[in-house]
């Protein structure tokens, strides 16, 4: 089952839950708008490459529409799809007043150059500048993108629309991002952790971790798990995995990161199997890179109590069911990655007012937002009687559809 039609089923599965019309249903499953945009840009060498770009803007009811845009060579329809239709929930969810959108380009960010990389994002812009804006569907980074990205995109739409910062979050802080967005989908990895061990009697400074990607969110949970003193006993990025019974040093891996870019050749680590990763004993997986990375070849071998799902669409159906038999306990993606669009959503309200926030409120902010949608999911947990990523969609699919029933559907 691919991420559209797993993340469909759950979405399915939380409407029936709530008693949902079947034409409401219909109408929420449905994409907005699906935009498919032919980018042709010249390489440094002189010849021509082409490129395939999305952007599926999946439902405005609650707002303006809001996600990332992803470059990587597996980006496909299918894929923005339903990680455009995850950002629906997931703003409802963090009760933020947007909608849900996600872009891609299926492209291999390593392997180009900046100038590519600038040449490439500002023809992409220039095709679908038009149905993006300000108060339509605000980009942010994901996978492969960051803020240089953003700030090509804001550059590009600014010359046909005038000076617009609020078009895009995730931007530089010179050109009017927010402090603390960088950290931001870490550091709500982190709060939602710490609600979910404290539910169980836990602590993060009892309790040992892995976590797969080491990118934006990967780098910045491991940071703040470990000043909380979490022990990162695995990690591991795209390039291979590594291990330490005793607890990997993670300042003097982010240093050693940022001089040389290879986990492989740090000190005191034991290097393993990147599949062994996932099923490293420890007591929480933080998945943190690519979708459907817990499925059936794995999900019965996991050895962690708690997934906490950085990643988004990180546990296929499959893996769910069995992860739920094994009783681990898995926090949602549409709850767990939620940091990153709440303070998207600070950051655009900065831009629009015009006032930049310290980062000590923008943390404030976020942990209060992340408290707040924890207890709303178990509430619903409660009262549908169900696990946590069914009280996190019945939740989100229930502000979603009360919002489309008050506006209404007169022409
Ligand atoms: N950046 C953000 O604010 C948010 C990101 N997410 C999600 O978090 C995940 C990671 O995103 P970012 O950290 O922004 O991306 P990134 O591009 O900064 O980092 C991705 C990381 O994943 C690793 N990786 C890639 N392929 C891998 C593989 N086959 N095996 C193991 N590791 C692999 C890379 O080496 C890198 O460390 C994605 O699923 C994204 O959709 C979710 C919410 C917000
Ligand atoms: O910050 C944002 O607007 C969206 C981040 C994102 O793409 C995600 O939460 O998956």
């Amino acid at each position: 089952m691919n991420a559209l039609a797993a993340t469909s089923r759950n979405f399915r599965q939380a409407a029936r839950l709530l008693g949902l019309d079947s034409k409401l249903e219909k109408s929420l499953l449905i994409p907005f708008r699906e935009i498919k945009v032919e980018c042709t840009i010249p390489k440094d060498d002189g010849t021509l490459a082409t490129f395939v770009g999305f952007r599926v803007q999946h439902d405005n009811a609650r707002g303006p529409m809001k996600g990332g845009i992803r470059y990587h060579p597996e980006v496909d329809p299918d894929e923005v799809n339903a990680l455009a239709q995850l950002m629906t929930w997931k703003t409802a969810v963090a009760a933020v007043p947007y909608g849900g959108a996600k872009g891609g380009i299926g492209c291999s960010p390593g392997e180009m150059s900046t100038s590519e990389l600038e040449r490439l994002t500002r023809v992409f812009t220039q095709k679908i500048h038009d149905l993006i804006g300000t108060h339509a569907d605000v980009p942010a980074p994901d996978m492969g993108t960051n803020a240089q990205t953003m700030a090509w995109m804001l550059d590009e739409y600014s010359k046909f629309h005038g000076h617009s910062p609020a078009v895009v979050t995730g931007k530089p802080i010179d050109l009017g991002g927010s402090l603390g967005r960088d950290a931001a989908t870490g550091r709500g990895v982190l709060y939602a952790t710490e609600a979910l061990l404290t539910e169980h009697g836990k602590s993060i400074s009892g309790s040992t971790f892995a976590i797969q990607g080491f990118g934006n969110v990967g780098s910045w949970a491991a940071q703040l798990i470990h000043q909380k003193g979490g022990k990162i006993v695995a990690l591991g990025d795209v390039t291979g995995a590594i291990s330490n019974k005793s607890g990997i040093d993670i300042p003097a891996l982010m240093e050693h990161m940022n001089n040389s870019g290879s986990l492989k050749d740090f000190h005191s680590v034991e290097i393993i199997d990147a599949a062994e990763l996932l099923v490293h004993e420890c007591d929480v997986l933080v998945p943190c890179a690519l979708g459907g990375v817990l499925n059936r070849g794995n999900a019965a071998d996991v050895k962690a109590r708690f997934i906490i799902e950085g990643a988004n669409h990180p546990t296929d159906t499959e893996a769910d069911e069995i992860l739920a038999k094994k009783g681990v306990i898995v926090l949602p993606d549409i709850y767990a990655n939620s940091g990153g669009v709440i303070v998207s959503y600070f950051e655009w309200v900065q831009n629009i007012q015009g006032f930049m926030w310290d980062e000590e409120k923008v943390n404030m902010e976020l942990q209060k937002y992340m408290k707040n949608s924890f207890q709303h999911i178990k509430d619903m947990c409660k009262s549908q009687n169900c696990n946590l990523r069914m009280g996190a969609f019945t939740l989100g699919v229930n502000r979603v559809a009360r919002a489309t029933l008050l506006r209404g559907w007169e022409a």
